[in-house]
């Protein structure tokens, strides 16, 4: 089954005025009477030509709460019981209805999509429970977790107990899971909102320009239901996602710490955008792991169903960034996601398991899009002996171990529904699942998993721990012994870390701009001059006085230009997408089926070189990076000699701009000595590492494969941070001038 996506137009705020409106749902051609499938926008070059762009459904500014809630996701809740995870994500720019729409106002009137969610669910339990006599026992439990500047945090967990790495996420079997998250069981509504809106203090947010309580997270709530029939365990989850909004910084105004924020949001929203650009291009390789937001996101890999609203401002203001979002819910939409229910496992081995085999199943790794198909995954059970003959199933299973505080003495004996309620809070003893739910392995005996498990998440947290203590430890650390700062007036010492720290913001925001530049690039590459245009304005205030960037940018100024020219005698009118005339508008990736069908003929093998491009760690380019058969990922035909030129050029500027950064201070080039010695012995010495560090450093090197040639890209090592940097100086100052 593809994304469900489905658009929603928010109303007029109170400063936006209703001429400024240029964004319309309409229903379409073919079906006039029916509700609205069209957002119609128009060609900002042009204004008399229209872009439609189709989706599922569309909800004009009208729309309510409850009707997006009950055309939308209340017809997923009847399939979460199924045993089908459910994810539910809102995309958009900033300032566009979000977190309206996902969480919503405090009146009846105004709860989002979660609150509507969670009370659909529990009404269904009571259902089930009702109806089956108190045969099936229903337990609701969450976690939540936002995804700050690329760090995961525990929603559940004050500000004042968050680690500066935030939580580790990792590949458990092909999935991707958080670990040491607190998953929280709730019985009622009373109780979820309670939670909810507690753990909604701790997240991220703050005043911009384009929206007073702008999100600065993405936010993932999961939502586990775990229904227990007998000794029938099924696991199924509903995630429901905010994503923080995309932002044209240069409308924000943001200052420093809100740009660090706005960098690393629009960062993952770009991978995002190349992970269904590559999905949609059926490449080998999907860039999930270059953000943990699309990591945790997985999407196109998570069985079950998806939904995606898209949130659309109506006005002018936001006109290119709501092009730039409906080309990505374009694509969105063609992905395909395997339906696939989660399969109940069993608290003691049921004698059909061992004939059936599927405790055979190998532990699959994530699944490639295939074809859609509803595949059910069933357990062999008494009552569905047909099942029983399907042949084994190679998706998604997954050994999902039992948790201890899950097993409830209640259920096995059968006295009731003990709903754990003394159990206010219990922290995922392992790593917990994150949107991902995959399906279950039964379980050969209970007894013996549940020793493993306990096994498992003892060394989860004695993990956990040594981590938060290294941190501390770190935080605390003394100067090394030998080291002379008490020789160094204390003038000096403030004067030199001053200059220092400049060093290292200079080196930041260099490479801020680096990225922007080689974002410019991809898009040159794939002939998407407006595109490209619109990054290295983004970068051109980190490199100010660049005449080769300026050069640039005048240059594809002018070859915008022209095509324009040369476009001009198109007709006028409502145009549908894939006959669009802008090429502007076309290279902000509005691509018709056949355009789609068009770059899945070449350039499979060499889609690896998608990393090369840009290497999201270091902010440095790598050549070469232009790949042979790069003609298939462009607009026009223009020769591929032409191209390759260009791109030769780009490289030429990427590599000026990366050599012409400030001069390093002997300290830092000292630092970096003993850094890209990858001596584990040598690194551990340096103020704030210790040996854990130390290893993970010259792990991060072995796995870029490269050396660290500035502090910048220093600071961005894993487990080091600009922090981590500033106190490995300390500890020199001294010794080394
Ligand atoms: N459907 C709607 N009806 C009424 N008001 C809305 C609607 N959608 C959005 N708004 C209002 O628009 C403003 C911005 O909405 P919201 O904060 O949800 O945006 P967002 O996309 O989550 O932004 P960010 O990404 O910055 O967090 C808020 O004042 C919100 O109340």
């Amino acid at each position: 089954m593809s994304v469900r996506v489905v658009a929603r137009i928010r109303p007029l705020l109170k400063q936006e005025l209703e001429k400024d409106t240029i964004v319309e749902a309409a229903p379409s051609a073919t079906e006039p009477l029916a509700t609205p499938s069209i957002v119609r926008i128009p060609n900002p070059k042009n204004e008399a030509e229209a872009f439609s762009f189709q989706f599922n459904s569309v909800y004009d500014q009208q729309a309510t709460q409850q009707q997006v809630f009950d055309d939308e996701i209340a017809p997923t809740v009847k399939h979460l019981f199924k045993g089908f995870d459910v994810t539910i994500f809102a995309y958009g720019v900033t300032g566009t209805g979000k977190t309206h729409t996902m969480r919503g106002g405090k009146l009846l009137a105004e709860r989002g999509v979660i609150p509507r969610l969670l009370s659909s669910i529990y009404r269904r339990s009571r259902k089930i429970e009702k109806d089956t006599e108190g045969n099936t026992n229903i337990d609701v439990s969450m976690s939540y977790y936002e995804i700050y500047n690329d760090r995961v945090f525990d929603l559940f967990e004050g500000p004042e107990k968050r680690t500066p790495a935030g939580l580790p996420i990792r590949d458990n079997n092909g999935k991707t899971v958080v670990v040491g998250l607190t998953e929280r069981p709730c019985t009622s509504l009373k109780d979820f909102e309670t939670l909810y809106d507690q753990a909604n203090v701790n997240r991220s947010t703050s005043a911009t320009k384009l929206n007073a309580h702008s999100s600065r997270s993405h936010a993932v709530l999961c939502v586990k239901v775990t229904q227990v029939t007998g000794n029938e365990v099924r696991v199924s989850t509903a995630s429901a996602i905010d994503l923080a909004g995309s932002e044209d910084n240069r409308r924000t105004d943001n200052g420093k710490e809100r740009m660090v924020e706005s960098a690393s949001i629009n960062k993952s929203l770009f991978v995002l955008a190349q992970c269904v650009e590559a999905i949609s291009k059926k490449q080998n390789r999907i860039p999930y792991r270059e953000s943990k937001m699309t990591r945790i996101l997985s999407l196109g890999q998570n069985n079950g169903l998806t939904v995606m609203i898209l949130n659309l401002a109506p006005v002018r203001s936001y006109h290119l960034d709501t092009l730039s979002s409906l080309n990505f819910a374009n694509r969105t939409k063609k992905i395909e996601v395997n339906e696939v229910e989660n399969r109940p496992f069993f608290r003691t081995a049921p004698k059909a398991e061992s004939k059936s085999g599927t405790t055979q199943i190998p532990l699959a790794n994530r699944q490639p899009l295939r074809p859609k198909a509803l595949s059910h995954n069933v357990v062999p059970s008494k009552e569905q002996p047909d099942k029983v003959e399907k042949p084994v199933k190679a998706f998604s299973v997954y050994s999902d171990k039992p948790k201890p505080t899950i097993a409830r003495p209640g259920h096995l004996s059968g006295q009731g529904h003990p709903r754990m309620a003394e159990a206010q809070k219990r922290t995922s003893s392992e790593a917990v699942p994150t949107i991902n739910r995959p399906a279950k392995v039964l379980k050969p005996s209970i007894a013996k998993s549940e020793a493993a498990m306990s096994q498992k998440s003892i060394e989860e947290l004695i993990e956990k721990k040594v981590a938060e203590k290294l941190a501390e430890q770190a935080l605390s650390m003394k100067l090394p012994p030998g080291t002379t700062e008490q020789t160094i007036s204390p003038d000096v010492q403030a004067r030199l870390i001053a200059l220092e720290r400049r060093v290292v913001d200079q080196e930041s925001a260099r490479a801020e701009g680096l990225r922007y530049l080689l974002m410019a690039k991809q898009h040159t590459v794939r002939g998407e001059d407006v595109s490209a245009l619109c990054m290295y304005r983004l970068a051109l205030p980190h490199f100010p006085d660049n005449a080769k960037l300026a050069q640039k940018m005048l240059k594809l100024q002018e070859k915008i230009a022209r095509k324009e020219e040369e476009r001009r005698p198109k007709s006028s009118g409502g145009v549908p997408i894939s006959e669009g005339a802008a090429e502007d508008l076309r290279t902000r990736k509005y691509r018709s089926q056949e355009d789609d069908e068009e770059y899945q003929d070449e350039g499979h093998e060499e889609e690896e070189n998608d990393e090369d491009v840009f290497d999201q760690r270091t902010a440095k380019p790598r050549r070469p990076v232009i790949r042979r058969n790069l003609s298939v990922f462009r607009d026009d035909a223009a020769p591929a000699a032409q191209h390759h030129a260009e791109s030769d050029s780009e490289d030429e500027l990427a590599h000026s701009l990366m050599h012409t950064g400030p001069d390093q201070t002997p300290r830092s080039k000292h630092i970096l000595r003993i850094i890209n010695s990858k001596d584990v012995a040598q690194i551990r010495l340096l103020k704030g590492v210790g040996a854990k560090k130390a290893e993970m450093i010259v792990n991060a090197l072995c796995e870029m494969d490269d050396e660290v040639r500035h502090v910048g890209e220093l600071g961005r090592l894993k487990g080091v941070g600009v922090k981590g940097v500033e106190r490995m100086r300390e500890g020199l100052v001294g010794v080394v001038a």
